[in-house]
């Protein structure tokens, strides 16, 4: 049987790597990419992701797949948030740990939203999110720096950062994952 096909409309290479590796073959849609950084609007996570797919529901006119991802700080009632990728490239790693500086409490979560809208009658459907949240601590940078924030995020449970894992124990708890498990069996009841 042909499977549907979905596009997943995203300009990080990394973002698509992951995604690729932690659906597998055995994902019901075909997933296809279109590499497009799209505009974000400002707001709560679940808005930034349904704004995000929206856009590209319409400049795609067809079944699409967004993601947006926030890293929520405790101490800063969740900031960086939906603004991490401007903290992390206007202040790095170090400024990164800064931020928490006057507070002892240095314990922030990952949390990624997959937003998918079909399209039907020549229009978008209202988007669908699936939220997943890893939670752990912010650290001075260990490991690789290839991905984001990765080597100064250390998840609870493990004494080593997403920099320092291997990618396949980073896909089996990471807030990605996490999301993308709900992801799937969604996918099953609609495919
Ligand atoms: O085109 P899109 O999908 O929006 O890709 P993006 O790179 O702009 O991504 P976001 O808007 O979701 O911003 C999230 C920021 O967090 C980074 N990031 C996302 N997932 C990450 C992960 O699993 N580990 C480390 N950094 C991550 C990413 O590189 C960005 O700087
Ligand atoms: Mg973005």
């Amino acid at each position: 049987m042909t499977k549907r096909v979905v596009t997943f409309v995203t300009g990080n290479k990394k973002k698509l790597e992951e995604v690729v590796a932690i659906l597998g073959a055995d994902f019901p849609f075909e997933v296809r990419n279109v590499s497009l950084d799209l505009p974000e609007l400002q707001g709560e996570p679940s808005e930034v992701s349904a704004a995000k797919c929206k856009l590209a529901a319409a400049k795609l006119q067809g079944p699409v797949l967004v993601e947006d991802t926030s890293l929520c700080f405790n101490a800063l009632g969740g900031l960086p948030g939906v603004y991490i990728k401007w903290f992390l490239e206007k202040t790095g790693h170090v400024g990164l740990n800064n931020l928490l500086a006057a507070y002892p409490d240095k314990s922030a979560y990952a949390q990624c939203i997959f937003a998918f809208s079909d399209f039907s009658n020549g229009e978008a459907t209202e988007p669908v999110l699936f939220v997943g949240q890893t939670h752990g601590k912010i650290v001075p940078a260990r490991g690789s720096t290839d991905f984001g924030w990765d080597a100064v995020f250390q998840p609870d449970g493990f004494e080593t950062t997403f920099g320092e894992m291997d990618k396949a124990t980073k896909n089996s708890i990471s807030h990605r994952y996490r999301s993308l498990e709900k992801l799937r069996s969604f996918a099953q009841a609609h495919k």
